[in-house]
């Protein structure tokens, strides 16, 4: 088995336009060897107050290339610590989208969460694409579990 320090795969190159407001702060990032996700970190400020949502600001854009994506995850540690996540996880960042890429957050905790700028909020993770075509039929091939779905097979 390969150490995380010799990944198997070459890195994906993504194209990434910092925005005036993202001087300053530190690009996605993985802080260790074997770390699936970049740490994505704020570029405004705010009191995420609970129940609130908000699409946090990142400073930066990207390109990412045809045949990819990049997934916006959740951090655990806030997710455990402060009810703190990605209401829409894995959020998508298409390979078309040039906007801002930004950080759908919210607050399930009980009390205000400072938002604060490089503060780290999230994780991107990077991913292929298999794109699908449906091909209509009249009937599906039979199989054991047939329509049953949904605990179907008991707990
Ligand atoms: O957490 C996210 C999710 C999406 N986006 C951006 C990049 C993505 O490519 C675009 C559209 O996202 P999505 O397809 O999930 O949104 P939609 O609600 O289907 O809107 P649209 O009609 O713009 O596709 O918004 C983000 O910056 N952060």
């Amino acid at each position: 088995m390969p150490s995380s320090a010799e990944h198997p795969l070459p890195p994906l190159t993504i194209r990434v336009k910092r925005l005036p407001h993202g001087e300053g702060l530190p690009l996605p990032a993985y802080a260790t060897a074997g770390a699936a996700g970049m740490d994505v970190v704020a570029a405004e400020e705010l009191d995420l107050m609970p129940g609130q949502r908000h699409a946090v600001a990142t400073g930066f854009a990207i390109a990412i290339p045809d045949g990819y994506e990049v997934q916006v995850r959740p951090r655990s540690g806030l997710a455990l610590k402060h009810g703190i996540t990605v209401p829409n996880t894995p959020g998508t960042i298409d390979s078309d989208y040039r906007g801002e890429l930004k950080v759908i957050m919210i607050n399930h905790g009980d009390a205000p969460f400072p938002i604060r700028r490089g503060d780290r909020i999230a994780q991107l993770v990077a991913a292929p694409v298999q794109r699908a075509d449906f091909a209509e039929v009249e009937d599906l091939d039979a199989t054991e579990r047939g329509a049953g779905g949904f605990g179907s097979t008991g707990v």
